[in-house]
């Protein structure tokens, strides 16, 4: 029962203009909701995730699923909406971790533009891990439901050690680097001192595939570790066609942040409502992709969910508490990841930061 009146094939089974590749619990789901309220812009698939090229578990990575079931998932979109001018974008924030994907997305459109989406690497780790205690349909259910949040950190951080001190251990002498204006593998112009991005199929040495390997494996603590996995995005696509926000700047400016993705995206800018703007969806007080709750309703409930639950109902952490003993360590692991996205800030490869990740991981 589609409609069959638009003429042109090729329009109709162009490859997606977009990708929000993540990250998983960044704030995707308002993004998405309130974004597309922009008549010109759509998404592909059902829901708002499509897990096309990788799913939620890490080891189901998809890079080489069939180019053309992808192709039809978008056209039943222009067909169903009988247009073929809006701009269709793929929503999996599983792909931002998948070592292929931007492999697999640069070769199904070079002009992609992606979106991704960055939260403080603690509180999204806490907010994982939340979700997935207290939900028994979550896919990490089973691995957390019998340990507090400091055990788990203590277990997962010394697993995530172990796993990247192997991978170090594998070290090769490294090729000497040209001095001077340099290029990447890719044929990219960047400043004499930059250091030079790789990804996967990308000058990828075994060291760095397996430590990437080693946070994407790891979806509560591991997939807080972003440099790793922007870093493969940032050597397959110019910067000019990566777009990193975060989730702060989302909290405290929502309108500037949809006008900035519109502009970033070419749309046309939308009108939108400002009790709209005013609204967090997929929170831990409702945990699905469409429901909503106002912003003030929800700031701050994930630490304290995971303080109560283990420290007795308590309002704040002690302050040598398990808590609090976890969060430093999650801290320690996250700061030079950190510290490298502020270097690419200065380096103009990405929008800075917020202040406050300074402080918290200088
Ligand atoms: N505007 C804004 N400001 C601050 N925080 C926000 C905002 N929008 C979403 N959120 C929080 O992001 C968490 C949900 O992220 P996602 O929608 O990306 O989750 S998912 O990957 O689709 O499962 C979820 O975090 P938790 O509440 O800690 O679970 C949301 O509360």
């Amino acid at each position: 029962s589609l409609n069959t009146s638009i003429q042109n094939y090729l329009d109709i089974y162009k490859p997606i203009d977009y990708a929000v590749v993540g990250q998983q619990k960044c704030g995707t789901s308002t993004l998405w909701n309130i974004l597309t309220l922009n008549p010109a812009v759509k998404w592909v698939g059902h829901g708002k995730e499509s897990f096309f090229f990788s799913g939620e578990m890490p080891r189901t990575t998809l890079c080489d699923n069939l180019v053309e079931d992808f192709l039809t998932q978008v056209a039943v979109q222009r067909l169903k909406l009988n247009r073929t001018d809006m701009l269709i974008g793929d929503w999996s924030a599983t792909h931002f971790s998948c070592s292929c994907c931007p492999a697999a997305l640069k070769s199904l459109n070079a002009n992609l533009k992606i979106i991704i989406l960055l939260r403080d690497p603690v509180q999204r780790a806490l907010s994982r891990f939340v979700e997935q205690k207290r939900s028994i349909r979550m896919p990490f259910h089973k691995t957390v439901e019998n340990l507090t949040f400091p055990e788990f950190v203590k277990l997962e951080v010394a697993a995530l050690k172990g796993c990247v001190t192997r991978a170090a251990s594998l070290q090769q002498p490294r090729p000497q680097l040209p001095a001077g204006p340099t290029q990447s593998t890719r044929g990219q112009q960047r400043a004499v001192g930059e250091e030079p991005l790789v990804g996967w199929g990308l000058g990828l040495d075994i060291v760095r595939w397996m430590e990437m390997q080693c946070y994407s494996r790891s979806n509560i603590i591991g997939w807080s570790v972003y440099d790793v996995f922007l870093e493969n995005y940032l050597a397959h696509f110019p910067k000019e066609q990566v777009l990193v926000l975060y989730t702060d700047d989302l909290s405290t400016q929502p309108l500037e942040s949809f006008q900035r993705v519109e502009a970033f995206l070419g749309a046309p800018p939308h009108l939108y409502d400002n009790s709209v703007l005013d609204l967090v969806f997929n929170s831990n007080d409702c945990y699905h992709w469409r429901c909503a709750r106002k912003k003030g309703d929800v700031s701050n409930q994930t630490s304290l969910l995971a303080v109560n639950s283990e420290e007795g109902h308590q309002q704040q952490p002690s302050r040598n508490g398990p808590f609090t003993q976890a969060v430093s360590r999650l801290v320690d692991l996250y700061r030079p990841h950190v510290r490298r996205l502020f270097s690419w800030a200065e380096q103009g490869r990405i929008a800075p930061p917020p202040e406050r990740w300074k402080r918290l991981y200088a």
